[in-house]
């Protein structure tokens, strides 16, 4: 009993800290919305020059601790200005990457000054051991915890109390707003990395007493950190402390009574965390989500010819290379697939997943106890690890299906994390005796040594062949159905399902597609040697492939070849010793500094110039044909399916809101509905429901015979149910051509594979060959959406939503800012949607004269309910409907 109190009371100590580190990172994500990679490098820099000072050069204590806040303080400051400053319209995974290369350059700096050594630096807090409730403890844990409190009281009243607080908290929820009122978005965002960033110096100075001073040190702390903040929704203080604490406590306690299990101590609260993050999450983003700019894309195209010749010329030059040259090709190879693997997730999918050097570690373990336990040779073990690895892809997945963004790359960051304590560091897993890995021998291919120890050169040749393969396979899914639905959810999650795409599966898919490619590259490395050893699969290393990745261009198949390249012991670094001997010593350093400079240079990476480039160089080919377009397709091919839509008693609550109240209606094959209503009278709110964005508290939605009131959104969709989106929603990254594919592309489960050999191309089903036409944008196909003029936007957006082949449609505010003669246009198609496509169509619209002259039956809704439903005649002449809604107009106006 005496060892859980004294546990707990380490615990609290340790806790501290964490809540501590984890108020910084808050403190600049309020601010400036940025989560900080580089707080503990911060944090670490300010530690080592109260060092420094104190110990090398005499200082006193407390000054040279001013000194070391000091410069922490400043380094915040200057990433502010320096980095996140120049990227603020960048995207927001620029901006993280950009606090990545902060990270990246303090390191290198740290590295280069103080080198990899432990120093174990005497604290000034008190260290009598006290005997508290009968359990001994040390009393500067004690001072920790007091310290802790003491902050977060003082952060939470300087947040609560203060203009400069209230400030931050404006800028936080709407930069514009708090900017008119006159808070400078800049200034408030600079002081809170310079605030953040002293605190940071300030942990790291009380901290390493504990741990000890070294350049990795703190970065360790961080996951623990982020766990507290995560916990505090990186907004309040008081959560965070009492997160971490909690933190602190259960990993205390788990190393004492953790019965020796390795890296359960660290895990299970990350683990913990992950949970009710994900307990929490959302399938789909909340309406008027905020719709990040994202990395510029590549088309996945590749030109045979010019492959071919690279491909000869890189086999030609491997096997005339020396041992050192076969090496950095292999190391710059293996780490373009970990790169590669990237491009998948986050380049094609928008998911910031920080898991490669885990998927990669669990490939290599899976394919080493292949060859070590069972005997398999290397292609077979090979291909197990790879395979094997998929189903744990898809794990790490499972958080991605309901948290998205910085919450997202946090736990795949600690799942990875996870894998790397409890599997990798655990002898009796990741090691056979008498090796300090996994020994798996020596490799031989068909007969033919390719062991990388005795032929490198040899086994350069198969990493490349390997690397091309993968590359092609990854171009592939670019081009392909797949690729389309990866872009379609990485551009807009909502669209996506709103047009019958299963967003959990595309997410699931990726992760799987990615994890492979990562297991491939995690194989590749360990079978390297004669022993696969698992500190080649740091989890932390994956921080700083995303920077790579980011340097090369995350959305460009040649990016990871160039990312790659700024990595040290690769082709780059050793060119780099050619041209100025010892330049590979600096080439973190470099890879660093070149990360900010590509940032605020061009945040697309290099593999954009390139493709730009090779675009200029090479023939040009002809673009895609033309869909089919000339031929007329056959008449009433276009005929939507006659379903009709039943809507009961429908009730939508948000908390104490009812925003629609038991409202039914019917929408009928080739009939259009209006549903009118002041604002806030709960129209959207309907479609929502209807089409499953928002849970309906009762009620019931049928389509046909179909029950599709506990579907989900995309099978809605799929059923027959289409909408539009008021603020449109469209793919902006595509073409208009692709955002009709996406809507009408319907592969089968068995797309998701065959698109990896053949992604082929189906010609446009004849009912969107019609709606092309229908809508005008028979000369924009290949234009991307940005291209668009107002009103073609509005018009795609439609034709995108007929696009999915519905029975019925819905449509919110299509006329909204659209001229009259638009509107009148509009008003025509709508009516021959109903017509001649046979689709029921229900109109939500502001435009009255629009509803009245189209419309068949008109349904009005006043706070949620039914106030009133007929022809237009009727509704108009509705003594209840004029005086909520219709107003003073006069009926002869409403003709
Ligand atoms: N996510 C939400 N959380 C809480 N309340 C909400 C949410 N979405 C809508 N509401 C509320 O529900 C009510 C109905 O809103 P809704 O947007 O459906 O109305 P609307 O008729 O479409 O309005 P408008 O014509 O302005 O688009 C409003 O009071 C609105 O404030």
């Amino acid at each position: 009993m005496d060892d859980v109190l004294r546990f707990a009371l380490l615990g609290l100590g340790l806790g501290a800290l964490y809540a501590l580190t984890a108020h910084g990172i808050v403190l600049v994500y309020r601010g400036s919305g940025v989560l900080n990679l580089a707080h503990g490098a911060i944090g670490m820099a300010g530690a080592y020059v109260q060092w420094e000072l104190s110990a090398q050069h005499g200082v006193p204590y407390w000054p040279a601790t001013v000194c070391g806040v000091i410069a922490s303080a400043l380094l915040g400051l200057l990433t502010h200005l320096l980095v996140i400053r120049p990227l603020r319209r960048a995207s927001s995974l620029a901006r993280l990457v950009g606090t990545l290369a902060v990270f990246i350059v303090i390191t290198a700096v740290a590295v280069k000054r103080y080198g990899d050594s432990l120093e174990l630096v005497p604290g000034k807090l008190p260290t009598k051991l006290l005997d508290i409730a009968g359990a001994t403890v040390s009393e500067d844990r004690v001072w920790l915890l007091a310290i802790a409190v003491v902050i977060t009281v003082g952060l939470h009243l300087l947040y609560r109390h203060t203009l400069f607080g209230l400030g931050t908290t404006a800028v936080a929820e709407n930069e514009g707003i708090a900017a008119s009122l006159g808070w400078s978005p800049d200034l408030i965002a600079g002081a809170n990395w310079t605030l953040g960033s002293a605190l940071a110096g300030l942990t790291g100075i009380l901290i390493v007493p504990v741990i000890g001073l070294s350049v990795s040190g703190l970065t360790t702390l961080l996951l623990s950190a982020l766990a507290a903040a995560l916990v505090g929704r990186f907004s309040s203080f008081p959560v965070t402390l009492a997160g971490g604490l909690v933190i602190g406590v259960v990993q205390s306690e788990l190393t004492r009574f953790g019965s020796g299990v390795t890296g359960l101590a660290s895990s299970v609260p990350f683990l913990f965390i992950a949970l009710v993050l994900v307990a929490r999450g959302r399938a789909l983003p909340l309406r008027g989500t905020f719709l990040d700019r994202l990395p510029a894309l590549g088309t996945g195209r590749v030109r045979p010819v010019p492959l071919v010749l690279a491909v000869v010329v890189a086999l030609v030059l491997v096997s005339v290379s020396t041992p050192l040259w076969a090496d950095a090709i292999t190391n710059t190879l293996v780490l373009s697939l970990i790169i590669l693997s990237i491009v998948v997730v986050t380049g094609y999918a928008g998911q910031v997943s920080l898991a490669a050097y885990a998927l990669a570690g669990t490939g290599a373990f899976i394919a080493g106890h292949a060859a070590a336990d069972w005997g398999w040779p290397f292609e077979l073990a090979l291909l197990a690890g790879v395979l094997g690895t998929v189903p744990i892809g898809l794990l790490f997945a499972l958080p991605a299906v309901r948290t998205r963004g910085v919450n997202l790359a946090i736990i795949t960051l600690g799942l990875g994390t996870t894998l790397e304590a409890m599997v990798f560091q655990n002898t009796d897993l990741a090691t056979t005796p008498g090796s300090d890995g996994i020994a798996v021998g020596k490799q031989t291919l068909f007969g033919i040594s390719i062991s990388g120890v005795d032929h490198p050169q040899r086994y350069a040749t198969v990493v490349l062949l390997l690397f091309v393969a993968a590359t092609l396979v990854v171009a592939n899914v670019r081009r392909g159905r797949t690729g389309r639905r990866l872009v379609a959810v990485r551009a807009n999650e909502r669209a996506a399902a709103a047009l019958g795409i299963d967003v959990r599966a595309v997410k699931l898919y990726a992760f799987g597609l990615s994890a492979a490619v990562a297991a491939l590259a995690g194989v590749l490395i360990g079978f390297r040697s004669t022993s696969v050893v698992f500190a080649d699969f740091a989890s932390f290393d994956s921080i700083t492939a995303l920077g790579l990745a980011v340097i090369g261009g995350a959305g460009f198949l040649v990016g990871p070849l160039f990312g790659a390249t700024f990595a040290a012991g690769t082709v780059g670094a050793r060119f780099g010793d050619l041209i100025l001997p010892g330049l590979s010593d600096w080439m973190p350093l470099i890879g660093g500094v070149a990360l900010v400079l590509t940032l605020v240079g061009n945040q697309d990476g290099i593999g954009r110039e390139v493709g730009k480039g090779a675009a200029r160089l090479l023939p040009k080919r002809p673009a895609p044909a033309p869909e089919l377009l000339s031929e007329e397709p056959e008449p009433e091919t276009h005929r939507a399916a006659p379903l009709a839509l039943r809507v009961q008693g429908l009730t939508v609550r948000y908390g104490g809101v009812v925003a629609v109240d038991g409202l039914s209606f019917d929408v009928e094959p080739g009939r259009v509905v209006g549903l009118i209503g002041p604002n806030g009278a709960g129209k959207t709110s309907a479609i929502d429901a209807v089409t499953g964005f928002t849970r309906a508290a009762s009620g019931t939605v049928r389509l046909g015979e179909r029950d599709l009131t506990r579907l989900p959104v995309h099978r809605r969709a799929g059923a027959g149910v289409s909408r539009s989106f008021q603020s449109l929603e469209l793919f902006e990254d595509m073409t208009v051509l692709d955002n009709l594919y996406a809507a009408c592309d319907r592969p089968g489960p068995w797309a998701y594979l065959t698109d990896l050999v053949r992604p082929g191309r189906r010609p446009l089903p004849a009912h969107v060959l019609v709606a092309v036409r229908e809508f005008g944008l028979r000369d924009s196909l290949h234009r991307p959406v940005g291209d668009l003029s107002y009103g073609e936007r509005r018009l795609l957006a439609i034709a995108r939503a007929v696009a999915a082949a519905p029975s019925v449609l819905l449509l919110d505010e299509p006329a909204a800012g659209l001229s009259d003669d638009e509107t009148r246009e509009l008003a025509a198609l709508v009516r021959r949607l109903a017509e001649d496509w046979g689709m029921g169509v229900l109109l939500v619209e502001h435009d009255v004269d629009m509803v009245m002259s189209v419309c068949d039956e008109v349904v009005v809704l006043d706070f949620g309910r039914r106030i009133c439903a007929g022809t237009p005649q009727e509704v108009r002449r509705d003594p209840a409907v004029r005086a909520a809604y219709l107003g003073d107009l006069e009926p002869e106006a409403l003709a």
